[in-house]
């Protein structure tokens, strides 16, 4: 054999990549990949515990974590946090602006107030890492910066401000890929459908009673997402096997986004799932425990 193919174990080996949101759900999924491929992972989030637990699920496992508890929102917690990262750990390789979330709203019920929590949530805290990594760090170093939006193609209804942020996050994504190319950046983005990741536990109770029983319906693939199907997408973009993609959204969605919904989607099950991660923890809203 003498291909040398570029996905081989200790991938990120002397690496560091910042995760944000990397406490729970889709981000710590993603931690657990990128420690297991060698990289340092800095976990970003608000919530103490759960940070704590995901770096000592980490450390248990063999790999390598710390964490920083800060809202993403604030920009001198922002800007400090990557200082620290790099005057703790020189370069930083990776970002994963995976941070966010929003509540289920019609538009004409949504407050300035729950406007600007959800937007500055899903748009300007991801701006404000990205350019804080870009300026401390990336500019001189290069790097790979992802940055995860959601299936928000034609509109979001019943979440339009996160709908309106993440179009904006694209369109952010697709900036930054343009400028930042001549430092070697590249920046990417990935939607994913609907995926049963512990976040979906984070709603009303009313939510998974009538929304997440519907959405099978509507995928293709007949079936929800993973966390761990939306960290080997993210995971392949912050890898040089992906080294001449930048300024690209990944839909990791099961087809979702592409369903006109005037064709009949066939019963199956034969869209097989990874279960690559060995921590998975199911959300309650999706097996109904
Ligand atoms: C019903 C039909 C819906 C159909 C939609 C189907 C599409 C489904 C696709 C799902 C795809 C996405 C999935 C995911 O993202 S999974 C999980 C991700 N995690 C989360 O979403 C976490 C939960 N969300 C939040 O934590 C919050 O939304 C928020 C991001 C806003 C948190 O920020 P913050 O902590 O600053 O917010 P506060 O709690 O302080 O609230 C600030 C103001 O926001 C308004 N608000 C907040 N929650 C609600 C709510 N449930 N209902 C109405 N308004 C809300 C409110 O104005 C808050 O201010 P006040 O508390 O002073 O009133
Ligand atoms: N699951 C799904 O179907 C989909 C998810 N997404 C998006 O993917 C991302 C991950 O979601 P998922 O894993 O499902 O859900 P989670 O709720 O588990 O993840 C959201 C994470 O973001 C962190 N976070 C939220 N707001 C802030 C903030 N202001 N500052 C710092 N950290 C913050 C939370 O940490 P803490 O509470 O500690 O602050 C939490 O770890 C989110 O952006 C989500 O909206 C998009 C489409 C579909």
């Amino acid at each position: 054999m003498s291909y040398r193919s570029v996905f081989r174990p200790g991938l990120f080996a002397g690496q560091t990549h910042i995760v944000t949101g990397g406490g729970s759900g889709i981000g710590r999924c993603a931690a657990h990949e990128l420690a297991a491929l060698g990289a340092h992972v800095v976990l970003v989030g608000r919530n103490v515990e759960r940070l704590q637990a995901t770096a000592a699920e980490i450390g248990e496992d063999g790999g390598s974590a710390s964490f920083l508890s800060l809202d993403i929102r604030d920009e001198e917690a922002v800007t400090a946090a990557v200082a620290q990262v790099v005057a703790e750990r020189g370069a930083i390789h990776g970002l994963v602006n995976n941070a966010g979330g929003q509540f289920p709203s019609p538009l004409m019920h949504i407050s300035k107030k729950g406007w600007d929590a959800v937007v500055n949530s899903n748009l300007t805290g991801g701006f404000l890492f990205a350019r804080e990594v870009f300026k401390q760090s990336m500019q001189q170093h290069g790097g790979s910066i992802v940055n995860i939006v959601a299936d928000m193609w034609r509109g979001m209804p019943g979440m339009g401000h996160s709908g309106a942020a993440r179009m904006g996050m694209l369109s952010f994504t697709e900036t930054a890929a343009v400028e930042w190319a001549h430092a070697g950046v590249r920046v990417n983005a990935v939607a994913p459908g609907f995926i049963a990741s512990s976040g979906m536990d984070r709603y009303d109770p009313s939510f998974a009673q009538t929304v997440i029983p519907m959405m099978r319906h509507y995928i293709p693939a007949k079936r929800m997402g993973d966390e761990d199907e939306i960290s080997s997408t993210i995971v392949f973009l912050l890898s040089p096997g992906a080294s001449y993609v930048s300024g690209a959204c990944l839909c990791v969605d099961g087809g979702s986004s592409l369903n006109t919904k005037l064709f009949q989607l066939p019963e199956h099950d034969r869209m097989p799932a990874q279960n690559a991660f060995h921590r998975a923890v199911r959300p309650k809203a999706v097996t109904g425990a």
